[in-house]
């Protein structure tokens, strides 16, 4: 399964070093302005996945048609904050509103989105708390984590890994009807038939 993830948020919360964090293990202290598309295999559950990873430089919160572009070839979204930095916590909700209104999801309106609050290490200069990145999850439906990409290569492998996850769901309940909206489709299917049959 190939799966193409954009990695969004204000300036400086820590997007490259999460991404570069995933690919080679390592935290390298200073990024520069890279935009890029990176290819990253792994495997879970069985199933061999390709993600590509987009890290973008560039403030989604303000809508281009290049922005919109990017959603569309999103199959899921990691939207960073820095616990340290409030205003970049506010953005998070102004791009989880950006996507849902932008990307067009036909059967499904669970948006593969993980929320993550970075620089958990500088915890002395928290403005942000953990049950507010929580709340804000919860009411959008979305995965949470707070992590260091300094720190830790673990927890940025699990939101990964939880976004992964979430995507597989999205791709095989658009593939498979199912509930209510399914049972609807496959009976106005039998019914078309029916009425071209009678002719
Ligand atoms: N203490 C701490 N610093 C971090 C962490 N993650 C990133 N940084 C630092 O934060 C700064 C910005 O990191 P980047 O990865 O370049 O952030 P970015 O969001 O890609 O930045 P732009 O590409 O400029 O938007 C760098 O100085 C990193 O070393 C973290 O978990 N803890």
């Amino acid at each position: 399964m190939d799966a193409n993830v954009v990695v969004m948020g204000s300036e400086s919360v820590g997007k490259s070093a999460l991404t570069v964090r995933l690919l080679t293990r390592r935290f390298i202290g200073e990024y520069g302005d890279i935009e890029s598309i990176y290819s990253h295999n792994f495997e879970t559950d069985g199933r061999d996945i390709t993600l590509n990873i987009w890290d973008i430089y560039e403030d989604l919160s303000v809508e281009t048609s290049l922005s919109e572009k990017k959603i569309q070839w999103a199959d899921g979204f990691i939207l960073v904050y820095s616990i340290c930095d409030r205003a970049s916590f506010n953005i998070v909700s102004k791009l989880i509103q950006t996507i849902k209104s932008t990307k067009d999801y036909l059967n499904t309106d669970k948006v593969p989105i993980v929320i993550v609050g970075n620089k958990r290490d500088l915890h002395h200069r928290r403005t942000v708390s953990s049950e507010e990145g929580r709340l804000l999850a919860l009411k959008a439906d979305c995965l949470f984590y707070e992590v260091s990409a300094a720190e830790n290569y673990h927890s940025v492998l699990m939101v990964f890994h939880g976004l992964v996850d979430r995507i597989k769901d999205t791709k095989l309940a658009l593939k498979r009807p199912s509930g209510f909206k399914g049972i609807v489709k496959s009976m106005s299917a039998v019914f078309a038939r029916r009425r071209t049959d009678s002719f």
